[in-house]
């Protein structure tokens, strides 16, 4: 059966991030994908210019008119654009019950240009984390949500511990934004710390890799795939989407992973 996977996230007009990356996500890996758009935002691979978000009421009536008609295997939420947006989508998951919940904390672009306001990410890590299977913070939302000043290799299982004692059922700490050979994550679940390691792939076409990776997670929970599969089986597709992500000629900043590598005949990135 081909699941159908939802995304509640924000338009990223390039592309290459936010609700874009995640229907593109959701397609490559055979899903079908739905979209409650939470914020539409003006950037391009060079930086963020501009934010208009989506009212919680607006929010929540696209998501109780999907909910009242589609059957959903899995949610993916991503940029929330506010603490009401949060709170529709809290509302929604507890009234529907929705257990395979994919929240990807997202506050900072890679262009260091700032998504959601400091009210937005207490709302996300107070009311929306403890409904969550699995959360997906990068480095620098792991020392936000958890108030500390950085995150050093060594200490990402004891963070994923501590983020998990926030209520969610697992976290993957993703050390993307450390250096390295390998890019290297570590799922913290009921059973303990997990590190998944995968090549670093030298290309800067970095831009929405956090929403591709949530995204690709939220596709295996739907196939009812374990979570330590479809976290691995993620981290491999994006592994493969970066090292495509050059033949791609999109802006002159950050640009975007090739999410349909698999399509792709052309040469490949050595490593
Ligand atoms: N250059 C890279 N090569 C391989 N994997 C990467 C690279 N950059 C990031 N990743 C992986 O992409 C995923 C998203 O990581 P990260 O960049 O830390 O998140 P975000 O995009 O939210 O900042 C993680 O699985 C991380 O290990
Ligand atoms: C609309 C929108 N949502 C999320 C992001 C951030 O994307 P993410 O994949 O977490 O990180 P980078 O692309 O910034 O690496 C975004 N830019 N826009």
């Amino acid at each position: 059966m081909i699941p159908t996977v939802l995304s509640v996230a924000g338009s990223d007009p390039s592309g290459g991030a936010g609700i874009q990356a995640d229907l593109k996500t959701f397609s490559a890996l055979g899903a079908y994908g739905a979209a409650v758009l939470t914020a539409l935002t003006a950037q391009n691979t060079r930086g963020v210019t501009g934010v208009v978000p989506v009212s919680g009421e607006f929010v929540e009536k696209q998501l109780t008119t999907l909910f009242e008609d589609l059957d959903v295997h899995s949610v993916k939420t991503g940029m929330l654009g506010s603490p009401e947006v949060v709170d529709a989508v809290v509302k929604t998951v507890m009234r529907y019950r929705i257990r395979r919940l994919v929240v990807d904390p997202v506050m900072v672009a890679t262009s260091g240009d700032r998504l959601v306001s400091e009210e937005t990410a207490a709302a996300i890590r107070d009311r929306l984390l403890p409904l969550a299977a699995v959360i997906t913070p990068n480095l620098p939302e792991t020392a936000a949500l958890l108030g500390w000043s950085d995150i050093q290799p060594e200490q990402m299982a004891e963070a994923g511990a501590m983020l998990r004692d926030l209520g969610a059922s697992a976290v993957v700490v993703k050390g993307g934004h450390h250096e390295g050979p390998e890019a290297i994550d570590v799922l913290v679940d009921a059973e303990g710390a997990h590190e998944l390691r995968g090549d670093r792939v030298p290309t800067k076409n970095t831009h929405g890799t956090g929403c591709t990776f949530a995204s690709a997670i939220a596709v295996g929970l739907a196939n009812g795939k374990p979570l330590i599969d479809a976290v691995a089986d993620a981290k491999a597709y994006l592994t493969e989407a970066l090292r495509a992500a050059d033949s791609l000629h999109v802006g002159s900043g950050y640009g975007p992973v090739h999410h349909f590598h698999a399509l792709w005949t052309g040469p490949r990135r050595a490593n």
